[in-house]
């Protein structure tokens, strides 16, 4: 169960990624880079992640015309990133170049093909939001599920949406489509920023592929704990 936990580095220095890396390697399924970290660091740190033994998502939610996207998906291929993410709602055009220059790059180099993974509707954004300030007037399922139906088509392997969507996607892309959720918050965490939230135990049994927790874990004096309670809760979704 610890694999399908992927742990967000949201901090600021290398010293504190590491920190967390090698306090968390055993205990969880992969660690996350986003913009804080990689814009503090630059691409170094996923090397120094890899050589800890940490597999490696990098969350720069790429989002630009289909040719940079592109390129870019070509350069962090060659990086061996577990996974990495780009915006759904840069097209069929943008998903398809990036999906298709991973697969050559990755069959190129013979090394395993990272997971390329959509970014729906944020979880940080309501229904009340999403209406009034992004200007969408339809339910945030129906805009998630679209989305991910495109990435599907574009050949790309999954989606990130909250676990409210889950089982929307799941019906609409089938049992192998990755679905990775943030938004998972224990009973004992506070929400923060995030509005559309689960807790671990909910999420895997609505059927998350991967769930990505930041701050419950992060931000605790022992971080390694409360990730072994975490794994502890997702477990809990199959007891009887
Ligand atoms: O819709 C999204 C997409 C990405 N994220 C990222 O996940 C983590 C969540 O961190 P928490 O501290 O557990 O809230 C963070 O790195 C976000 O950039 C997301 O939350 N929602």
């Amino acid at each position: 169960m610890k694999e399908k936990l992927i742990v967000a580095l949201d901090v600021s220095t290398r010293q504190e990624a590491l920190g967390l890396v090698e306090q968390l390697w055993d205990s969880v399924g992969a660690f996350k880079i986003g913009m804080q970290l990689y814009n503090s660091e630059g691409p170094d740190i996923i090397r120094d992640i890899q050589a800890l033994g940490g597999k490696v998502f990098v969350d720069l939610k790429f989002h630009d015309i289909p040719n940079t996207v592109c390129q870019t998906s070509r350069v962090i291929t060659r990086r061996e990133a577990f996974m990495f993410s780009i915006h759904a709602s840069g097209g069929v055009e943008m998903m398809t170049k990036s999906a298709s220059a991973v697969r050559e790059v990755s069959g190129q180099l013979e090394i395993p093909k990272p997971l390329v993974i959509a970014i729906t509707v944020l979880t940080s954004i309501s229904q009340e939001v999403f209406e009034k300030e992004v200007g969408i007037s339809r339910p945030i399922e129906d805009q998630v599920v679209n989305w991910a139906k495109l990435a599907q088509q574009a050949g790309l392997d999954g989606v990130v949406a909250s676990p409210q969507e889950i089982r929307a996607i799941r019906n609409a892309c089938g049992n192998d489509f990755v679905i990775v959720t943030p938004g998972v918050r224990p009973l004992w965490a506070t929400a923060n920023d995030q509005k559309r939230v689960m807790t671990p135990k909910e999420a895997v049994k609505q059927g998350a592929t991967y769930l990505v927790v930041g701050r419950p874990i992060t931000a605790q004096q022992n971080p390694g704990e409360a990730a072994r309670k975490i794994v502890e809760e997702m477990e809990e979704a199959f007891d009887a």
